[in-house]
């Protein structure tokens, strides 16, 4: 895996537009800018072609859609493929909320994207297969997870990363695994929020492989938290979510592949 990405992404300090979650969006910002990216978020159609003309990469979040944000996320998902900018999508929910869900295939036959990102449920929900989503959260099913994956990948001719205990990361064919991280991350809301505007700020440096940025923007965020649940003496959420932005803004290319756990 091409983890100097990560010295890349800080030496070009790239802008990443995100049309953001009013839940997370100050920690995905303030985590952006921690790993060395330059965020912008933005709700307003008017301005949506000079963001995507300025930005690196686009990412896309669903967490708190309104129709308003709905018609906004369609033209920027058009004149980032106009301006050929890559686009992540998290599908937020997608498998909770089948009016989520009817929006996500709208967007996606509306625009190409390049990378997908959400959990099993929403992953799941995108290929039409079965799984007990729990509103943001994945939920329980049975299932392969790569095979899902795989499935998702293919249906929209792009990257999907299922993230979890272990990310999934495909284009369809070929499949890496990462196994990094910390359960910590499932007590912090808006974890895979920031993992989603991660992956767009390392396409943003790496937009003719978009497969690579995608594996390394998961090893970087599982493995810099697991280097501060590793110091953590108890469950504490709130610590490591600030500890988090400290350890994207200090980490280094070693460290992470000291602890690399990936197939
Ligand atoms: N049990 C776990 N062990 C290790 N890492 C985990 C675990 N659960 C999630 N992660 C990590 O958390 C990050 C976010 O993934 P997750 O699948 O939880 O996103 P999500 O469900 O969309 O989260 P959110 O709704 O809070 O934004 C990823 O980096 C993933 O590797
Ligand atoms: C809690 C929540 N609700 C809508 S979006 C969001 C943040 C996780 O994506
Ligand atoms: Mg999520």
């Amino acid at each position: 895996m091409e983890l100097q990405l990560l010295n890349t992404l800080r030496d070009h300090n790239p802008i990443v537009f995100n049309i953001a979650n009013f839940v997370t969006v100050q920690d995905v910002a303030n985590g952006l800018n921690a790993l060395g990216a330059s965020p912008i978020m933005s709700a307003e159609v008017q301005e949506a072609e000079t963001m995507v003309q300025i930005a690196g990469a686009v990412c896309i979040n669903l967490g708190t859609l309104t129709t308003t944000q709905i018609d906004q996320m369609r033209v920027v998902g058009k004149l980032a493929n106009q301006y050929h900018k890559p686009v992540v999508l998290d599908p937020v929910a997608v498998g909770a909320v089948p009016y989520r869900k009817e929006v996500a295939l709208g967007l996606l036959s509306d625009f190409q994207v390049d990378v997908i990102r959400g959990n099993a449920g929403e992953i799941a929900a995108l290929a039409g297969m079965d799984w007990q989503a729990k509103g943001i959260d994945a939920g329980s099913g049975q299932g392969d997870l790569v095979e899902i994956a795989q499935a998702c990948a293919q249906q929209f001719q792009c990257c999907v990363i299922l993230s979890g205990p272990t990310d999934v990361i495909t284009d369809g064919q070929r499949v890496v695994k990462v196994a990094n991280g910390t359960p910590l991350f499932q007590r912090h809301v808006g974890s895979g929020d920031l993992l989603s505007s991660i992956v767009a700020a390392f396409t943003a440096v790496s937009s003719t492989d978009v497969y690579q940025a995608a594996q390394v923007a998961c090893l970087v965020l599982a493995g810099a938290g697991e280097l501060v649940a590793s110091q953590l003496t108890a469950d504490r959420p709130a610590t490591f979510a600030i500890d988090l932005i400290d350890r994207l803004s200090l980490v280094t290319v070693s460290e992470i592949q000291t602890i690399a756990k990936v197939d």
